[in-house]
């Protein structure tokens, strides 16, 4: 009996062992994925159009040769992490060689949109998000926790995000070019499924528009809607607008333009309360100047489903939205919100009714009314 409640012992301290052992190790999943990129592997692989040998990958990687040993440990980890799939070399390439039976790899479909080249590719967004600059204020997280700061980027940085960004070129070009290739997805899910929003408008704001990629594609599908993009000086400092779509400078707590509808796409997830209100209050005056029934505010944002039909989110989403929670938290004073904690804030800055459209996987298109 005793000698048992001893192998239980050691087996849950083994176990428990494994379990922190993987959690504190998750960042080499990440680095290695950030490495394979930046050494173009998906991208060869993806040319390549059949399994690849590891000694084909290799002498296209531009590593140096006493490095040539440890791309299959990099190929490891990453086929383990869903990346890859290993498969063995035809047997006849194998005799062709004239050696040992070779491992070859292809893209698994997680993989595919991580080609550089490709049309969503995610490849913009994990350069930002695992950039030394954007990595750094988790080492402040609680220091930020016992101190006064508001945000732990400021902790880290000195300074909030969009200043930094005003002032370093380089966090800038990463930040906007990892904006864009996500409003790419978006814009082209929000035309297909639900081009009836926007139908009957003749002019919308994107405030916080970035560099114009959600804006263009609508101006593009309603060539007589007027549409502006509404963003800081330094990211819209120079950029060519069309016949129906022109880039302001200024700052949405400020003023908005008037206009039927303002879209707000990945903005009140950066603020707090507050400052999501005020935002929501400068949107509800641009578009009350006309008093046409039909205007609205049109959010594109995550809303976290409590009671979602179809049952509980999967494990995978539910670790996405907690981990996209704490990068809110940590890079601006934001969160991500509840259906409940939406409607708040709608109420809090005077709208009367919303409408809800999980359309976006993660994300909802939610409809706003004066
Ligand atoms: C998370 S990004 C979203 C960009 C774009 N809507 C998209 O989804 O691709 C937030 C944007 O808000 C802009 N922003 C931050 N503060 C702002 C302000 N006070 N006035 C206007 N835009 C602001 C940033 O420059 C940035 O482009
Ligand atoms: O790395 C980032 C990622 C996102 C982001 C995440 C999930 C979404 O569904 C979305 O639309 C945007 O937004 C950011 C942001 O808003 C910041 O202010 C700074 C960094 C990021």
């Amino acid at each position: 009996m005793e000698v048992e409640k001893i192998d239980d012992e050691i087996q849950q301290l083994l176990q428990a062992h494994k379990h922190t052992w993987n959690q504190t190790y998750n960042f080499i999943n990440s680095m290695s994925l950030k490495c394979a990129i930046e050494l173009g592997i998906p991208d060869i692989i993806h040319k390549h159009a059949q399994p690849i040998k590891l000694s084909q990958l290799i002498s296209q990687l531009q590593i140096h040769p006493t490095k040539s040993h440890a791309v299959h440990r990099l190929m490891a980890i990453l086929t383990h992490s869903g990346f890859f799939t290993q498969h063995k070399a035809s047997q006849k390439d194998d005799e062709d060689d004239g050696g040992d039976p070779e491992v070859a790899y292809m893209l698994t479909d997680a993989c595919k949109i991580l080609v550089k080249d490709s049309p969503y590719s995610m490849v913009p967004y994990l350069l930002l998000s695992l950039d030394p600059i954007q990595m750094k204020p988790w080492q402040y997280l609680s220091t930020w926790f016992r101190n006064e700061v508001p945000t732990t980027y400021e902790t880290a940085h000195g300074m909030a995000i969009w200043e930094y960004a005003s002032k370093e070129g380089r966090l800038n070009s990463l930040f906007n070019n990892a904006m864009l290739s996500d409003s790419r997805l978006v814009s082209r899910v929000v035309i297909e499924k639900c081009k009836w929003v926007f139908e009957g408008l003749e002019s919308v704001v994107d405030a916080g528009g970035g560099t114009g990629t959600l804006a263009k594609a609508i101006a593009q599908c309603f060539p007589n809607m007027e549409c502006t993009v509404l963003d800081l000086p330094h990211v819209v400092a120079g950029l060519q607008g069309t016949t129906n779509l022109k880039f302001v400078e200024g700052d949405m707590f400020q003023a908005i333009p008037p206009a039927d509808a303002v879209l707000l796409k990945s903005i009140l997830h950066d603020w707090g309360e507050e400052e999501c209100v005020k935002i929501l209050k400068k949107c509800k005056e641009a578009i009350s100047g006309n008093g046409k029934r039909s205007n609205k505010v049109i959010i594109i944002d995550i809303v976290i489903m409590e009671d979602q039909k179809g049952g509980e989110d999967d494990d995978e989403l539910v670790e996405t939205k907690l981990c996209l929670d704490m990068l809110m938290m940590v890079l601006a004073n934001g969160k991500e919100r509840k259906e409940k904690e939406w409607a708040k804030l709608f109420f809090s800055a005077g709208f009367r009714d919303y409408k809800i459209n999980p359309i976006l996987g993660l994300r909802s298109l939610i409809e706003l009314y004066p």
